[in-house]
């Protein structure tokens, strides 16, 4: 596993690198980033890095799957009845276990375009995990994820053409420390695009003014608040290169992208992840191009402002869903323990 300064993984949006091998620049021996195209020196590895998930769509919907695991107490959203070829990332049936210890014990859940999801439940329950699965970065030991109707049953493959593009935003921001915003933001650009350097850093300063950051390109991550770290983050996950003819839609996955923020930086981060959601504008007006996303957290601020349906993990299991609002109202044990924070009740830690 390559660990650059103390980040192993980072956000994985690759615009177009569709016929390239994953690689990635590693840091030289002085630890520093070199940005000069041609003599980088480059290691292609599978697990450490998030890579971009870009799977064709075959064009015909996965075949839908009439089990699911969880009885919502509400008419769902997974109503089998609906048309499925909106659904861009389906989990069917996964299941995940380290060493001795059963994580994921056959998850069900379908994201749609246009969504805005919601993953929560206790601490341990494998929310994370289920990130990296829907990633490539983890392969389920049983089950599938379906991107756009097409399986994938393991690691995402370099082979994978596109259709869709996943990109993961990390709960530490996982920020390259001796790169600029400029380096960071840009980085997968650099590496994967043929766009020019200063194509590239026009890029930046507009991705970077689309999540309320001006001035900062020539800082280094250590320089920024917590805060502008998560919104630096942010901005590299939804870069992309916008001289090309097709664009896929993209899904972001957010892990935990409030934890550790005051009230008032949540609430921009949250409101940020709504500005660049299809429904949504960014800060320099212009509608954003994110078409679904799913964030797991445990902050009620980020349940309220930044989703509209949620998806509840117990025990390995999807145990609830529904829209958001239908959360407090909720009669299922589990979710009323949840939202109260009481001890008592069905979930034991
Ligand atoms: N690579 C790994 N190797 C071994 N155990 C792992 C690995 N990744 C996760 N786990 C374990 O799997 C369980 C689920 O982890 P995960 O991070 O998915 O939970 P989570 O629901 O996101 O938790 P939290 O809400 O606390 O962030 C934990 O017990 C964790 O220690």
């Amino acid at each position: 596993m390559v660990s650059l300064s103390g980040s192993v993984f980072f956000p994985l949006t690759v615009p177009d690198c569709s016929s390239r091998s994953r690689k990635v620049t590693v840091l030289d021996a002085h630890n520093s980033f070199c940005l000069k195209k041609k003599d980088r020196r480059r290691v292609v590895f599978r697990n450490c890095i998030a890579p971009p998930t870009y799977l064709k769509s075959n064009g015909s919907p996965a075949a839908v799957n009439s089990i699911d695991s969880f009885r919502s107490e509400h008419i769902s959203p997974e109503n089998e009845d609906k048309d499925e070829s909106d659904v861009l990332i389906e989990c069917r049936n996964v299941y995940k276990s380290f060493g001795e210890k059963h994580i994921l014990r056959g998850v069900n859940f379908k994201i749609r375009h246009g969504e805005a999801v919601g993953v929560i439940g206790p601490s341990g329950t494998g929310k994370s995990t289920i990130l990296k699965i829907i990633a490539g970065l983890l392969s389920p030991d049983k089950g599938e994820v379906y991107i756009r109707g097409r399986k994938r049953a393991g690691l995402i493959d370099d082979e994978e053409l596109s259709g869709i593009r996943i990109g993961l935003v990390f709960q530490s921001a996982a920020l390259f420390d001796s790169l600029t915003v400029r380096q960071n933001v840009g980085f997968l650009l650099y590496e994967n695009s043929s766009l020019s350097e200063e194509q590239i850093s026009a890029l930046v300063t507009e991705n970077l003014a689309a999540v309320g950051l001006k001035g900062v390109e020539d800082r280094l991550p250590s320089e920024l608040s917590g805060g502008m770290k998560k919104r630096v983050a942010l901005a590299r996950s939804i870069i992309f290169d916008n001289t090309r003819k097709e664009v896929e839609p993209e899904v972001v996955l957010y892990d935990e992208p409030t934890a550790g923020l005051d009230p008032i930086a949540s609430t921009v981060v949250e409101d940020l992840i709504r500005s660049v959601h299809i429904k949504g504008e960014d800060a320099s007006g212009k509608p954003g191009n994110i078409a679904s996303y799913i964030v797991v957290t445990h902050q009620h601020s980020t349940i309220r402002r930044a989703v509209d349906r949620l998806i509840f993990l117990h025990e390995g299991k999807v145990v609830w869903q529904g829209m958001t609002h239908e959360f407090t109202t909720s009669t299922n044990p589990i979710v009323q323990q949840f939202a109260s924070g009481s001890l008592d009740g069905p979930i034991k830690y």
